[in-house]
């Protein structure tokens, strides 16, 4: 099941990915809707992340080429943001908050240019959305994992692009965090934002996600929520384990059904 979509804001084409020879991504061919949070999923080593960093241009592609509102991908590159993992990055790094959120701004400046005062304005607004305003001075290295979160959706933010890539933004942060984020992405789709978010907990897909991406090395499918969500393309993305999938039968029949206990 894989729908293609008419003036797509994301095209990939024929996108194959080895890493020394080993295959990750085989012949992915998809083509994404504008302004929707799309989430993708498949089980731990399916490509996700790879995915993600070959359409970043940071990863050389075996084959295919993508595109962004029908242009090449190198031609677009300020439309477009990347969230990494958290774990990914050096936390102790003796910077503050505000220095981190202000690097959003350098693809715009240049590195050599000083930030003006739209762009000062344009990073505390976004640590404001993030509710880390208050946090500004604060070293990077004594924040929480979900503090820690925020202030990368905030450097995201005031990147000002039209496509967010987001790794796994909910893992390791507080119940709060993750109310506040999902706030924040759904605030970002309705401004027409596209946002793309590799996620890893099956509960919430039904409520997060207007679109979704399955991918096992391969890619199983990616359609609105309610087409590709189902039992059965689960089972082909994670390989029939029985338990796994009467759960998600029990999550799907819930989302549809809300009233229904
Ligand atoms: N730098 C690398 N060098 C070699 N192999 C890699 C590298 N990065 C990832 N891989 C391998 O590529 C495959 C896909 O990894 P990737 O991180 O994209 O999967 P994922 O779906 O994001 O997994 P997870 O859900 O566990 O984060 C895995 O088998 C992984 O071991």
């Amino acid at each position: 099941m894989i729908r293609q979509v008419d003036n797509p804001i994301l095209e990939i084409h024929d996108l194959s990915v080895a890493y020394e020879r080993k295959p990750v991504l085989w012949d992915v061919d998809l083509s994404l809707p504008e302004g929707q949070l799309i989430g993708i999923i498949g089980p731990n080593g399916a490509g996700k992340s790879t995915l993600l960093k070959a359409i970043m241009g940071l990863l050389p592609l075996n084959s295919g080429y993508i595109q962004i509102n029908g242009k090449p991908l190198e031609d677009m590159r300020h439309k477009i943001s990347y969230v990494p993992q958290r774990e990914s990055v050096d936390w102790d790094f003796p910077t503050s908050v505000y220095e981190v959120v202000m690097m959003g701004r350098y693809g715009q400046l240049g590195l050599f240019n000083r930030p003006k005062k739209a762009d000062k304005e344009i990073v505390m607004d976004s640590l404001r959305k993030v509710g880390m305003d208050n946090y500004k001075d604060r070293q990077i290295s004594q924040l929480s994992g979900g503090q820690q979160q925020r202030v990368f959706l905030a450097r995201a933010l005031a990147q000002q692009a039209d496509i967010y890539f987001m790794d796994e933004p909910f893992a390791g942060v507080d119940a709060a965090t993750e109310k506040a984020i999902i706030k924040l992405l759904g605030e970002m789709s309705a401004q027409n934002k596209t946002v793309i978010v590799v996620h890893h907990d099956l509960q919430s897909v039904a409520k997060y996600f207007d679109w979704i991406i399955l991918l096992n090395m391969r890619l199983v499918a990616s359609g609105p929520i309610n087409e590709a969500f189902t039992p059965e393309l689960l089972q082909e993305t994670y390989g029939g384990k029985l338990t796994l999938l009467t759960e998600i039968s029990d999550l799907i029949q819930k989302h549809r059904f809300p009233n229904r206990e």
